[in-house]
């Protein structure tokens, strides 16, 4: 008979080991999940949602520890650091477990660990939290930086860049939607596969689908568990893929026959969007830097059975001679800060530091510097970041125009009339999450000049 797993202690030991430096949070809870395949489904859920919510919202619910502790959250030792924050997110923000479940399981975790002389303080914060939540003073918009940071739990110094760079409105409504549980969005296959027969087959396994904005073949998918239980899936017929990913492929606008190169490809989600548009023509290059990167390209590419993608390990930072002027589109999607996706990968917020960028702003840039010579004449370079600052994006751009034969060429040809603005018109798009429907991306259109107008 296997034993009662205690699932409090299970989130304690995930929290715990996702402050050690280095550890990716989805990876130390996909770990654990399969360490324990015996969970139900609903163990599983609650197990997910707690560990996920405490991480998104952890400065919030720090803010209102501080309100009810003797000690401030900073001095607290992590094991009791973690149960209450922990607890204070299930008083919260989950309505179907009893205050005083949350409080009392808080208290016998402490003692289980060791803690036997903090189980009143841990039983006096949690209850007087469930008790006067209700009147905590938080800060007001007139203190904007710390009005936005505790509402929407953003370290303060990114609430001032993205305060410097889009204002108050826009950054309000990103970091509201960074905090939105939002749907899979997926791209259904065009080349050699019937559309209306995929949305038969998601229907048929209880799939809710819905169309996706921006693009014609992204649909939003709910109501499922496990995504290769379905058959669609299985057949390679969709792919996961924000719709502003699936942009890339838009604006990219290869024609049958090209030759694309893919500098950063893994896992593969716009080279396999290109080599649909490509009808099994061409070819598409998919590069990445390292075996186990280049292996998730491969495993994509073998589902979808797509026989113009060939995958090569190779440091987009290192010159290729062999691919000199060989590319009709070049795709630059380059490794980045992904403050666009914090929604989804809730770490980036807690680890990126201004330094951090600074250093992606040179590995962008030495990319920008080889990729540059693999474009034929006439020919296309896109460059995507999944980012939203403007040293990552259009500086890079700016400088990438100015040191190279390059210039930027409108995209409003590829986009719908919703996405056009005067910036596509001039080259480029900064998508933002609340603001677009769909992640927060960059992406710029760069034609090689020719040979006489360089
Ligand atoms: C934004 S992701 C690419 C996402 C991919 N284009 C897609 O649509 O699925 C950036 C990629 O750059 C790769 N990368 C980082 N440094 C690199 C380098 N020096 N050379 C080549 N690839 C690199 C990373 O391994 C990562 O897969």
């Amino acid at each position: 008979m296997v034993n009662k797993v205690n699932l409090r202690e299970l989130v304690l030991g995930i929290l715990l080991e996702i402050n050690k430096e280095g550890q990716h949070s989805h990876l130390v809870i996909r770990s654990t999940l399969e360490k324990y395949q015996y969970l139900e489904k609903q163990e599983r859920a609650f197990l997910t949602r707690v560990c996920e919510g405490t991480l998104e919202y952890k400065l919030r619910l720090d803010y209102i520890l501080d309100q009810y502790s003797s000690v401030p959250v900073e001095k607290m030792k992590p094991v009791i650091r973690e149960i209450l924050r922990s607890s204070v997110y299930q008083l919260l923000y989950m309505d179907n477990v009893p205050d005083s479940a949350v409080c009392d399981e808080a208290v016998k975790l402490a003692r289980k660990k060791g803690f036997y002389n903090l189980t009143g303080f841990v039983n006096g914060v949690l209850r007087k939290v469930a008790r006067e939540y209700g009147s905590i003073h938080f800060p007001e918009k007139d203190q904007p930086v710390e009005y936005l940071s505790v509402l929407y739990s953003m370290p303060k110094w990114l609430v001032e860049k993205f305060l410097g760079e889009y204002g108050f409105e826009k950054t309000e409504k990103m970091l509201e939607a960074f905090l939105t549980e939002k749907p899979t969005t997926i791209r259904i296959r065009q080349h050699l596969v019937d559309k209306g027969a995929v949305l038969d087959s998601l229907k048929r396994q209880k799939v809710t689908v819905e169309p996706a904005p921006y693009v014609e073949n992204a649909y939003y998918i709910k109501d499922y568990d496990y995504l290769p239980a379905l058959e669609a899936f299985r057949m390679g017929n969709i792919q996961v893929q924000d719709v502003s990913s699936m942009l890339v492929g838009e604006v990219a606008d290869p024609k049958e026959g090209d030759y694309v190169i893919d500098l950063c490809a893994a896992p593969g989600g716009k080279t396999l969007c290109i080599a649909d548009k490509l009808k099994g023509t061409g070819r598409i290059d998919a590069r990445d830097i390292s075996r186990t990167k280049t292996d998730l390209i491969r495993e994509n590419a073998i589902r979808q059975n797509f026989l113009n993608v060939v995958v090569t390990e190779k440091d987009a930072t290192q010159l290729d001679s062999e691919s000199f002027e060989k590319a009709d589109i070049l795709i630059a999607d380059v490794p980045c800060s992904g403050l666009g996706v914090i929604g989804k990968k809730t770490d980036i917020k807690y680890n990126i530091t201004q330094n951090g960028i600074a250093e992606l702003v040179n590995l962008q840039r030495k990319i920008l510097e080889q990729a540059s010579t693999y474009v034929k004449p006439g020919g296309t370079l896109i460059y995507s970041t999944c980012t939203i600052n403007k040293e990552e994006n259009i500086e890079n751009v700016r400088w990438f125009v100015e040191n190279y034969p390059y210039e930027l060429e409108s995209i409003d040809d590829y986009l719908c009339e919703e996405l056009r603005s005067d910036t596509t018109k001039e080259g480029y798009l900064q998508l933002l999450s609340g603001v677009h429907d769909c992640d927060g991306f960059f992406i710029a259109r760069l034609k090689r000049k020719t040979e006489w107008n360089r």
